[in-house]
C-alpha cells in the first residue's frame, strides 16, 4: 500500500489563485492589503520563510512591509517596531517571525500586536475568541492542516485525531480548530511527557505530528489507512528539512503530507488569507 499524497503546494496554488481575484476586487475599491513582517536576527530558516511570505504577497498583489532588526535588538527596540506597524495604515496585517532571540519576552511582544492586525492569529484576544467560538483570524499552520485535509476529502467529523506537540504556533491551537462543531473531531493531545506515545498513535485515524523530533512517528505506530500530517521541521547536518514522520509510514498510511511540500506551503497560503480577510473586514466597515 502507498499513501495518497496530501499535496500542499497544489492546494496552496489554488487558494492563492482565489486570493488574487479577491485582492483585485479590493484594489478596484482603492484598498491595497499590506502584509508586514518583523524579522529579528539572522536565523537562516526564518529568513527563508519571511522571504517566501513576501514572494507570495507579490504573486497575489498584496503590498509588503519588511522590518528587520539585528539579533542584538532588545525588548524595547522590538516593541517600537510593533507600535510602528500598529499605527501604519499601509499595514493591514503583520507577523512577528518566531522564534525571537533568547531573552526576549515573546508573549509580551505578541500581546502588543493590534488584534485587528494579527495576521498569525496568535494574539491572546484572538486565541481567546477561538476558544469562545467567535470569529477571529485563525493560526496559520493549524488552519493549513484542517484546510489540507478538507480539500483532499479526508473525513474529519467523528475521526480520532492524535496531535503530537504543544507549541504555541501549532500544537496548542490545533485541537481548538478540530473540535469545533464544523469539524467535529475527537482529539487526543500528546507530547514529550506522554507515557507510551506509540499506544496513542496506534489509535489514531489522523495523526498531526508537530513535535520537531526527526522521524518520531514510525510505520509500526500508524494504523493502516490513517491520514498522517508531517508538520515537524528539523534540519540535518546539510540543512535539509527532516520531518517528524519516518519515510516508511508511506507504506502504511492512507494519506500522507510530504515534508517539504505539505503543510509548509499551506501555512503561507493561510497567512495571505488572513491578510485579505482583514482588508475585506476593514473595507466593509469603511463602506458601512
Ligand atoms: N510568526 C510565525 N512564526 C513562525 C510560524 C508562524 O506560523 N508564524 N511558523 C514557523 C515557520 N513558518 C512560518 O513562519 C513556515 C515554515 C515552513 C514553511 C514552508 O513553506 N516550508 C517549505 C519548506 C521550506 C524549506 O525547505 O525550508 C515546505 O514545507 O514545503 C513556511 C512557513 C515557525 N515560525
Amino acid at each position: 500500500m502507498s499513501a495518497q499524497i496530501l499535496d500542499g503546494r497544489a492546494a496552496a496554488a489554488a487558494i492563492k489563485s482565489d486570493l488574487t481575484a479577491r485582492v483585485a476586487v479590493l484594489r478596484e475599491r482603492g484598498v491595497t492589503p499590506g502584509l508586514g513582517t518583523l524579522l529579528v536576527g539572522d536565523d537562516v530558516g526564518s529568513q527563508k520563510y519571511v522571504a517566501g511570505k513576501h514572494r507570495d504577497c507579490a504573486a497575489v498583489g498584496i503590498a509588503s512591509l519588511q522590518r528587520e532588526l539585528p539579533a542584538t535588538a532588545g525588548q524595547a527596540e522590538i516593541e517600537a517596531v510593533v507600535h510602528e506597524l500598529n499605527a501604519d495604515p499601509a499595514c493591514t496585517g503583520y507577523i512577528v517571525q518566531l522564534p525571537l532571540p533568547r531573552g526576549i519576552d515573546v508573549n509580551r511582544v505578541l500581546e502588543l500586536i493590534d488584534p485587528a492586525k494579527d495576521a498569525d492569529g496568535l494574539h491572546p484576544t484572538n486565541l481567546g475568541r477561538l476558544v469562545l467560538g467567535q470569529p477571529a483570524p485563525l493560526p496559520c499552520t493549524p488552519n493549513g492542516v484542517v484546510t489540507l485535509l478538507r480539500r483532499n476529502g479526508v473525513e474529519i467529523a467523528g475521526a480520532h485525531v492524535v496531535v503530537v506537540g504543544r507549541g504555541v504556533t501549532i500544537g496548542r491551537s490545533i485541537p481548538l480548530l478540530l473540535t469545533r462543531r464544523s469539524e467535529n473531531a475527537t482529539v487526543t493531545q500528546v507530547h514529550t511527557g506522554t507515557r507510551d506515545l506509540a499506544a496513542h498513535l496506534r489509535q489514531a485515524d489522523i495523526i498531526v505530528a508537530a513535535a520537531g523530533v526527526p522521524h518520531l512517528v514510525k510505520p509500526e505506530d500508524v494504523k493502516p489507512g490513517a491520514a498522517v500530517l508531517d508538520v515537524g521541521v528539523s534540519r540535518d547536518e546539510h540543512g535539509k528539512v527532516v520531518g517528524d514522520v519516518h519515510p516508511g509510514v508511506a507504506e502504511v498510511a492512507g494519506w500522507l503530507s510530504p515534508n517539504p511540500g505539505g503543510v509548509g506551503p499551506m501555512t503561507r497560503a493561510m497567512l495571505l488569507q488572513n491578510v485579505v480577510e482583514a482588508a475585506e473586514r476593514a473595507t466593509a466597515v469603511v463602506g458601512g
